[in-house]
């Protein structure tokens, strides 16, 4: 735990930042390259803690990965999965993706993870594995995968509505189940749609091949997982905390952009664009200009911008409103009891409804911040301090969830 006081902007802030890479194409690129059908070099690889959790898990499974260079790795899948004992910390992608690895494995793989982790939905996916033929002991962390050394697979209804990521972990595995899977989601709505979008579209590159035969049903065919190179991209959610800078100190931030990404790009921008942001594409990079206003905003599809972008709201002209994330309340915190919270102390008037945040901004004041171990809450803080001298965060180390060293690249775009 180590305090930290938001540095505050003189001035309108004007930088380049270069951000690491992105924690869910780390994840996703990491499992693919376990179960593939061969060796895979993977470079740009996130050095943070949530990929290192999934490095160390995937490891104790049985799978190689041998450093190749700065953030290059090399996975070697193994010729059977093995029983392991898996840290989970506060991963969702880890407490998610790799128990169904674990399922073909032979014998009993037992979860764990930080105390916090073990709030966090996870019951609908150890649901749909019991249905594909896999022994679950726990409905939460910590929990057991009594593997089999292979899984039958089949037919399976899932509510994916509490996150995407159990669509996301069966999708991922499925082709590797003897008989594939047919997932069937019932429920609300899936949030963060496209993070499914990025899993499909990856196993799509390696070959599997994935129907859609109607809403809410994918088809997973049996077969392997081609074993494929990958360069990661940098992380457009992590990018989106440096781009608010911009926004709230009228400044000028600009950032690597990929050109084609599975990575929610659009939408990221499309939210900034409603709080004000004027975007500036070039080949390759965007650079985020304006002044913040208030926004009424869905961010069902980013889900993860919501604490930065309250954060922005309470430095607005007028009200905003954040609907479309409900489910939040299971990330790494209750994000929205933490950002009423937080922010309110601060002296904005910030309100949960029943799918996110009504907020009034106010005459703000310097407060301790508390971020519950949440990285994105910490992300928030930082912004908010911009302009408001005094937030004093309780933990800025929670930042290493997905990035090294998020206090020296804020930093070093303030120019210090
Ligand atoms: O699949 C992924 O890599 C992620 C999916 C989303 O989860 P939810 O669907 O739970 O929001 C997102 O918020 C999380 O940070 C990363
Ligand atoms: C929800 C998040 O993480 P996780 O992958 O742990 O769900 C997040 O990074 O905002």
């Amino acid at each position: 735990m180590r305090r930290w006081v938001a540095p505050t902007a003189s001035g309108p802030v004007s930088a380049s930042v270069v951000v690491p890479g992105s924690k869910s194409a780390t994840a996703r690129a990491l499992v693919l390259a376990a179960l593939a059908d061969g060796p895979s070099t993977l470079s740009g690889v996130l050095d943070a803690r949530d990929p290192r959790l999934m490095q160390d898990a995937l490891t104790s499974l049985g799978v190689s990965i041998a450093p190749a260079g700065p953030g290059v790795v090399t996975v070697t899948p193994p010729d059977r999965f093995v029983p392991a004992d898996i840290d989970c910390g506060l991963a969702g992608t880890v407490m998610r993706f790799v128990p169904p690895i674990a399922a073909l494995a032979e014998g009993r793989s037992r979860f764990t993870g930080d105390a916090a982790a073990s709030a966090r939905p996870v019951r609908p996916l150890l649901d749909a594995l019991r249905q594909a033929g896999v022994s679950v002991d726990g409905n939460a962390l910590p929990f057991d995968v009594l593997g089999a050394g292979s899984v039958p697979g089949g037919v399976v209804e899932l509510d994916a509505s509490a996150s995407s990521q159990f669509l996301s972990a069966l999708l991922l595995a499925g082709a590797r189940f003897d008989g594939g899977l047919t997932i069937r989601h019932r429920g609300a709505p899936i949030p963060s749609l496209p993070y499914v979008g990025m899993t499909v579209g990856m196993l799509r590159d390696r070959g599997v091949r994935i129907d859609t035969p109607e809403a809410d049903t994918w088809v997973v065919h049996p077969g392997s997982i081609a074993a494929q190179d990958e360069a990661i991209e940098p992380d457009l959610m992590n990018a989106s905390a440096f781009l608010c800078a911009a926004l709230v100190t009228g400044g000028r931030i600009e950032t690597a952009w990929p050109e084609r990404t599975l990575q929610a790009a659009d939408g990221v921008l499309a939210a900034l664009e409603a709080f004000g942001a004027t975007i500036d594409r070039s080949p390759g990079r965007v650079t985020v200009t304006g002044r913040v206003r208030g926004a009424d905003i869905d961010l069902a599809e980013v889900a993860e911008l919501t604490c930065v972008l309250a954060a922005v709201a309470c430095l607005a002209d007028g009200p905003s409103r954040l609907r479309g994330v409900g489910h939040i309340r299971g990330h790494e915190t209750d994000r929205l009891a933490a950002l009423a919270s937080e922010l309110s102390a601060l002296g904005a008037d910030v309100r949960e409804t029943d799918d996110g945040l009504a907020i009034t901004p106010g005459p703000l004041r310097g407060a301790t911040f508390r971020t519950y171990a949440d990285h994105r809450m910490a992300h928030a803080a930082a912004v908010v301090g911009l302009g408001v001298p005094g937030v004093e965060l309780d933990d800025v180390d929670c930042t290493t969830k997905t990035m090294p060293d998020f206090p020296g690249l804020w930093a070093a775009m303030l120019g210090a």
